[in-house]
């Protein structure tokens, strides 16, 4: 259908959705044969003459809606008309019989072939829909006619009543003829009892029912003679969304319960716990029919509804079955069972809410039946997308189940068979709106692509014909007993197999004229029918070797096979050992992990605790570190004051040692100044005495020197330093020259027991005598001593022992004496190797050029005063020895 308008249309939003692999039943449904929804539309009769219409109907196909402003101004402008195309369009003056052929009578073959039909009726209250689908007495509507070209069909191969039993969940099992009979006798009984829930009347009965079974129907084409069949049906209302049995024995209660709708095990909705009914007459269906109606109007009367506002399905089941070998009897396997539906759906009327102003109940129910009809709508709507859009795109999910209506045809959309709409339009002009929402619908619909239904057949081997064959065969039977010929008890011929080799089977009749030739034609067509089943049979004879060939093979392949799969079921059961045995390690492994979890889970926690402690501990020590930190500042800042302080004493106290240094230095300086005065004057003063070198001297020492320096001779201008005290220095003897080649006699005057040395280096003095003691002036000049030695030996306060060697010249003097003149100091030093060798060196400036360290006895005075004496004392000699 296309619909051809001026008028802008909203373009079709396509929602791109990832890809996703097809499932197997989506790749089954794509693989399979389509066809659309089939969409008729019929327009009914204007009530009067005088009502005005905007549809005209161009052709069979083509449909015309004007709005209606056009129409009231007369505009003949077919700019805003709108055109549709339906697959066939019937005008106000098509008979039912013209509806039912063009759209019912396929859906029969349909039923008949095993395959699954659904027809609806669309449109807005009034517009025909019930007409269209029951009729009236006179005029019958889909439904009846369905049922007489069924029944029609059907009418010799009927099975009796009850060999095929509902199971209540959607299918059906074969009851053997011993039951069907018991089931048969017990209907009986109920229905003379007048208890039968459907004790069907006779057809002359009820006029209405008999009217209405008076047409004369044609027979469907090409059912299959050797089944069985028997026909169901179920009535069933869906009122605000809730599923009504029309046909439920109620008993003593006066409404219905609703029913909820299942899916069964080959996938087909149904309506859980439905009443089915065997009917095997028009009239008995018919009867039923009439039954559910009239509980309908009794629902409808308790609840104050109208039939309008529901939606009626009328389902007819033919089950069929195969019969066996004599084509009697049904085969007895209920998976032989062919079960098709033929579902007839009157639905509520489309219009809107707002066009009827409905109020309360009534409002409840148009939302009901509004939010059904729009489920519907947009389950086929979606259903469009998803078939346009392209294979291998994730499809839109459908909401069947929003309503009970669209759940219950979802194997129809979703599955296959064939689906048919009839849009039923009342043409006045006041339904001109809703009409367009009718369309706009069809339009729609029309697009959905429905899967084809192939209905399984199965093949039991059976000779196809054999029923009719076998009855044929009977009769003939029965005529050659009453002809009183006496073989024909005898013959036992498979008739069914002959049956089913060639055209039809010619008239055995007898009693024309021309029966004698008419004999001869047959025994020429027997004749040549035996000589084809000979044909026939060596033919089957080969084929039956070749298959037995085939089977052998296979025999042998299944053998290897066994051998194969023996082999794999041994390896099958290793691995499963194998995988218990693994399955027993991951089950400990898994609780022992779930033990080291569980420790785990605690030393976090511990570890938790502990990090809070040490946080504790941490922020304590940052906040001691803080305080810490002040008191450092603190004390520093008083360090710093402290010091500042000190050193500004200290700088005081330098200033005053400086300034008694300077004091010192200059008395120093003074005492220098009139020790070179006197000297200048040339002469000598009295010098204080070095008290260790006279403590070294005897008494009796100190009187001899005393003596000869009292006789000896003034001295020049020399500055000798002697060694005397300090009341005379002797005079010595200009005269007197020391013979240089003789070489020097030393005395050496030291302590009675030295320390010794231990030194490498010894002093050296060569004549040496040695005495402890000065007793007598001759032991000096007896001895003929040109050199005197005074050794003097003492200890440091570090305990290190210091040798010193106190050298002059011996010079007699005038007076006979001698004088001893001191040039020379040794000084030795031996230090303990286990005292600090750190002691500082005494820094004075007149012994650091000899080298040597000065006991703390010898003050540095003396030894001045001895070095410059002893310089002084030595004519011409000038040395300075230091040894160390
Ligand atoms: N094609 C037709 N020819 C003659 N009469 C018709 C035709 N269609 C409908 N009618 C008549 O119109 C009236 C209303 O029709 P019908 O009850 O079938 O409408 P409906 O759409 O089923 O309404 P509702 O939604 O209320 O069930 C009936 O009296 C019916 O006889």
């Amino acid at each position: 259908m296309k619909a051809v308008s001026s008028s802008v249309r909203t373009p079709m939003r396509v929602f791109k959705t990832p890809r996703a692999p097809l499932t197997d039943r989506q790749r089954e449904t794509v693989e399979k044969p389509r066809d659309p929804v089939h969409v008729y539309c019929r327009v009914r009769p204007l009530q009067s003459e005088g009502d005005l219409t905007g549809m005209r109907v161009k052709n069979s196909t083509t449909i015309t809606l004007t709005p209606p402003d056009q129409l009231l101004h007369h505009k003949q402008s077919a700019q805003r008309e709108i055109q549709y195309i339906f697959k066939h369009v019937f005008q106000s003056d098509s008979t039912q019989q013209d509806v039912f052929t063009a759209v019912a009578q396929p859906l029969v073959e349909n039923l008949v072939r095993g395959r699954n039909s659904l027809l609806f009726t669309y449109g807005v209250t009034g517009s025909g829909k019930t007409y269209t689908m029951t009729g009236n007495l006179r005029h019958r509507g889909i439904m009846p006619r369905c049922l007489d070209v069924l029944f029609c069909t059907i009418s010799d191969y009927q099975a009796k009543k009850f060999v095929f039993k509902p199971d209540r969940l959607n299918g059906f099992e074969i009851l053997s003829d011993e039951d069907a009979l018991l089931e048969r006798q017990q209907e009986m009984n109920q229905r003379f009892a007048g208890a039968g829930r459907f004790a069907f009347r006779r057809k002359d009965s009820d006029p209405e029912i008999a009217s209405q079974a008076s047409v004369d129907p044609r027979p469907v084409l090409g059912i299959d003679e050797d089944n069985m069949f028997s026909v169901f049906v179920t009535y069933i209302e869906i009122y605000n969304n809730s599923v009504y049995d029309l046909l439920e024995d109620s008993g003593i209660q006066k409404t219905l319960q609703s029913k909820i709708i299942r899916e069964d095990a080959n996938r087909q909705m149904f309506v859980h716990g439905v009443t089915e009914v065997e009917v095997k007459t028009v009239d008995e269906a018919l009867e039923v029919f009439q039954m559910g109606q009239k509980r309908k109007r009794m629902g409808h009367t308790v609840l104050n509804s109208e039939s309008s506002r529901s939606h009626s399905v009328f389902n007819i089941r033919l089950v069929q079955a195969p019969t066996d070998c004599q084509g009697e009897h049904v085969v007895q396997d209920k998976h032989t069972i062919t079960v098709s539906q033929l579902s007839l759906v009157d639905l509520a009327g489309s219009e809107r809410s707002s066009r009827t102003k409905n109020t309360g109940i009534r409002l409840r129910e148009a939302g009901n039946i509004n939010n059904s009809l729009m489920t519907l709508r947009t389950c086929l709507e979606y259903l469009r997308e998803n078939q346009q859009t392209p294979f291998g795109i994730a499809p839109k999910k459908i909401p069947y189940r929003d309503s009970k209506i669209t759940h219950m045809f979802k194997n129809y959309f979703d599955g296959e068979g064939q689906v048919s709409m009839i849009v039923c339009i009342n043409p006045r002009i006041e339904d001109h709106e809703e009409n367009m929402q009718v369309m706009k619908f069809a339009e729609m619909t029309q697009e959905v692509q429905i899967a084809r239904a192939t209905p399984m057949k199965t093949d039991l081997g059976l000779t196809p014909g054999r029923r009719k064959a076998n009855k044929m065969f009977k009769i003939a039977l029965n005529n050659l007993n009453e002809l009183g010929v006496p073989e024909a008890k005898e013959i036992d011929v498979d008739v069914g197999l002959v049956y089913s080799l060639g055209p039809d089977f010619p008239s055995y009749q007898m009693d024309s004229p021309e029966a004698a030739m008419k004999i001869q034609e047959l025994m020429q067509y027997l004749e040549q029918r035996i000589e084809k089943r000979k044909k026939l049979r060596s033919n089957m004879d080969i084929k039956c070797n070749n298959f037995r060939q085939v089977i052998m093979n296979l025999e042998k392949d299944n053998l290897q096979l066994r051998t194969e799969l023996a082999s794999l079921k041994a390896v099958y059961k290793q691995e499963r050992d194998r995988s218990t045995a693994l399955e027993n390690k991951v089950r400990i492994h898994e609780s022992s992990i779930d033990v080291l979890n569980n420790s785990l889970s605690k030393r976090e926690r511990q570890i938790e605790e502990l990090s809070q402690k040490l946080n504790e501990k941490e922020n304590m020590l940052t906040q001691k570190e803080h305080e810490k930190e002040k008191q450092k500042k603190k004390f520093s800042s008083k360090l710093a004051v402290e010091s500042d302080k000190n050193k500004r004493e200290f700088e005081v106290k330098l200033r005053e040692q400086r300034a008694k240094l300077q004091e010192r230095m200059r008395i120093k300086d003074e005492k220098l100044r009139l020790v070179s005065n006197i000297l200048q004057s040339e002469d000598l003063p009295s010098l204080p005495r070095s008290h260790s070198t006279e403590d070294m001297l005897g008494d009796k020492d100190r009187g001899a020197m005393t003596a000869r320096t009292e006789s000896s001779v003034p001295v020049t201008t020399r500055t000798d330093i002697y060694c005397t005290p300090r009341h005379g220095v002797a005079a010595a003897n200009t005269r007197h020259r020391r013979s240089r080649s003789a070489g020097d006699k030393w005395l050496e005057h030291r302590a009675a027991n030295p320390v010794p040395l231990g030194t490498i280096m010894q002093p050296y003095l060569k004549n040496r005598k040695s005495v402890t003691k000065l007793t007598d002036m001759k032991e000096l000049t007896g001895h003929g001593a040109t050199k005197y030695c005074l050794v003097a030996q003492e200890a440091d306060t570090d305990g290190d022992v210091e040798t010193k060697l106190y050298k002059g010249n011996v010079i007699p003097t005038c007076g006979g004496g001698a004088q001893v003149v001191f040039d020379d100091v040794e000084c030795l030093k031996q230090k303990s190797p286990v005292h600090s060798p750190t002691r500082k060196r005494p820094s004075n400036g007149n012994l650091s050029g000899l080298g040597a360290v000065v006991p703390s006895t010898v003050t540095v005075t003396s030894v001045q005063d001895v070095a410059s004496r002893c310089n002084l004392g030595i004519e011409g000699h000038s040395s300075k020895k230091s040894k160390m």
